[in-house]
């Protein structure tokens, strides 16, 4: 069966006053949706109001026909899991049993563990290739493990759809391309797994490389929609980051978004 997660005219914001008006998406399971807009256009901020942790300022959030404002925490936990940008837990816990904390979202009140929720976490370390690190102290993971974990944390929660917001910020060069073959693997099985992604970064890059539908945001609306080509376009990209930047394709066929840094940069574009 088909899943849907669908945004009426979301306006989102805190306090009643609006970041952003007019989000309209609908995502289905096996699709992936990249967020992309400036430091502070409230892309963290429309995370939370879909996960039902702040209230739309406006319009609504439907997820399979209802709206979230009528489920309840523990039915919205098992249809959306959330990977942090960051995670700091304040015990020493193994790896496996920060995985293991996603099957609170199906377990009763002070309910135990049994041997579906350990299938569950083994399966998600197994398929994202990191059971070796299921004993190890997670807070002494790098910050690429770490990423991988909670992206694990995810799966293990067994959800048609996954938040991830900037999975890749703050990773080295390395790191960051491990964590998105990862996410690209991923993307690959989403039909089958019946399983939908909204993923923000920093990097428009990233959209070309996932060919992920594309949501921009700047200052209060949303100014690119839909397949990268069209929503990630240089006039596009430059209004939205405020610094000229161009869409090129390199001799391996994959497309770059480049900021230019030359002192004779051209100056902005005006969007019509
Ligand atoms: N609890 C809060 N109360 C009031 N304003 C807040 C609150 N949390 C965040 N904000 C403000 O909302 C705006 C959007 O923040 P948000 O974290 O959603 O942006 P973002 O697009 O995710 O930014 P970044 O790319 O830097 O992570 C910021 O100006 C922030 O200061």
């Amino acid at each position: 069966m088909e899943l849907s997660l669908r945004t009426h005219q979301l306006s989102i914001g805190h306090g009643g006053l609006s970041l952003c008006r007019g989000i309209d998406f609908n995502l289905s399971s096996g699709q992936i949706l990249c967020l992309l807009g400036p430091n502070g256009c409230g892309k963290t901020t429309l995370f939370k109001t879909i996960l039902g942790l702040l209230p739309p300022v406006d319009g609504d959030i439907i997820l399979n026909g209802t709206s979230i404002c009528e489920l309840s925490r523990t039915r919205l936990a098992r249809q959306i899991a959330y990977v942090p940008q960051q995670h700091a837990p304040p015990f020493p816990y193994t790896t496996a049993e920060v995985v293991m904390m996603a099957r609170a979202a199906h377990l009763p009140l002070f309910g135990q563990p049994g041997k579906q929720d350990y299938l569950a976490v083994d399966n998600a370390l197994s398929q994202l290739g990191i059971s070796s690190l299921a004993n190890q102290d997670y807070s002494q993971l790098s910050g690429g493990q770490r990423q991988l974990i909670l992206i694990a944390r995810a799966l293990a929660q067994e959800t048609p759809f996954i938040i991830m917001d900037e999975p890749t910020a703050s990773l080295d060069f390395g790191n960051e391309a491990i964590v998105m073959r990862q996410i690209a693997a991923l993307t690959r099985t989403m039909a089958s797994a019946n399983r939908g992604i909204i993923l923000s970064t920093h990097n428009p890059d990233q959209a070309f490389t996932l060919n992920a539908d594309v949501l921009l945001m700047h200052a209060q609306s949303v100014i690119g929609q839909g397949r990268p080509q069209q929503a990630l376009t240089a006039d596009k990209l430059s209004l939205a980051y405020g610094t000229p930047v161009s869409v090129e394709q390199t001799q391996s066929g994959h497309t770059v978004c480049v900021p230019t840094y030359s002192p004779a940069s051209p100056s902005m574009p005006a969007l019509p």
